[in-house]
């Protein structure tokens, strides 16, 4: 499904949540969107959702998302822990729930994730731990198969086999029914390697849209003896450091020249791509205010 925003602005009052946001998805791909708390991500995913009207244009394969319910019946959006399931509803009826309402819904492996995550069927909502309701939430966002699936931090709570679990079980069902999918996480290291490509919203800001190779390809990490490094780094823009005995990694931003590449060989430096993190950490607003 296609995603098209144009002049997108969404306030509470004083609070700009997004303010005149543009961008378009493509569609059938797994996009990270990626922001500090507070940077406006729900009020955005909800909108796209259309749980709520917008200030500027939302459409979804070039029709508008709100009060448009066959557009709605197209688009999951899973908030975090589930919290919009009936605390005292059984999970097996979230489950028939979420089978009349959407179409591409598939019952035999919502019943399959439901067993990976062992969840028992017959437990209420309000009884699962805060990981379980996480997973009913990532067993409604997958199994839904919505052309438009949104998964708001739809990992809180769960711990590491079970997010494991989570990401293989998202990648399997993408490369078997490819739809788009769009995910918000604080988690950048972990889900890297599944995303095509990345939002990175700031203060209700588009800070940038770029596909995850891309993106990666705008740093480099550097490791070699902490002296050489040093060197080498001297003038250059170093986003982090970590040394280990004498060997020591940074994380550059920028591309290297072709002089300098000679140099980091010279100095027998290893070159690789550079953590998605610490690419964000820089491109987004320091916690305190501005660098
Ligand atoms: N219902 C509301 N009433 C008033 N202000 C709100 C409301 N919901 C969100 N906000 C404000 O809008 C801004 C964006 O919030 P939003 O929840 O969209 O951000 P987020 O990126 O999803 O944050 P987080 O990563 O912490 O979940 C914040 O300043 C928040 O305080």
């Amino acid at each position: 499904m296609r995603v098209d925003v144009q002049g997108l602005t969404v306030r509470y009052g004083e609070v700009t949540a997004v303010d005149d946001m543009s961008f378009s998805l493509s569609g059938n791909k797994i996009y990270g969107l990626l922001g500090r708390n507070g940077s406006g991500k729900t009020s955005l995913m909800s909108t796209l959702a259309g749980y709520r009207k917008p200030s500027g244009s939302v459409q979804l394969d070039g029709a508008p998302v709100f009060e448009n319910a066959a557009a709605m019946r197209q688009v999951c959006l899973v908030r975090h822990s589930a919290d919009a399931a009936d605390k005292g509803d059984k999970v097996s009826y979230v489950l028939e729930y979420g089978a009349a309402w959407r179409d591409t819904w598939d019952n035999a492996y919502a019943l399959e994730l439901v067993d990976l995550f062992k969840i028992d069927l017959k437990t209420k909502v309000g009884a699962l731990s805060l990981g379980q309701r996480s997973a009913l939430g990532v067993v409604i966002g997958l199994a839904s198969r919505s052309p438009l699936t949104m998964l708001d931090e739809a990992h809180l709570g769960m711990d590491t086999p079970t997010r494991y679990a989570f990401y293989d079980a998202l990648l399997n069902d993408f490369m078997e029914h490819p739809r788009t999918i769009v995910i918000s996480t604080h988690l950048i290291e972990e889900l890297a390697s599944l995303l095509e490509e990345v939002l990175i919203i700031d203060s209700g800001r588009l800070v940038l849209q770029e596909e995850a190779d891309v993106l990666r390809s705008r740093g480099t990490e550097v490791t070699g003896n902490v002296s050489d490094v040093d060197e080498f780094t001297a003038a250059l823009t170093v986003l982090s450091e970590k040394s280990l005995g004498s060997t020591k990694a940074a994380m550059l931003y920028g591309a290297l020249d072709y002089d300098q590449l000679i140099r980091a060989r010279q100095l027998g430096l290893e070159l690789g791509p550079i953590a998605l993190q610490d690419l964000f950490v820089h491109l987004t607003e320091p916690v305190g205010g501005k660098r």
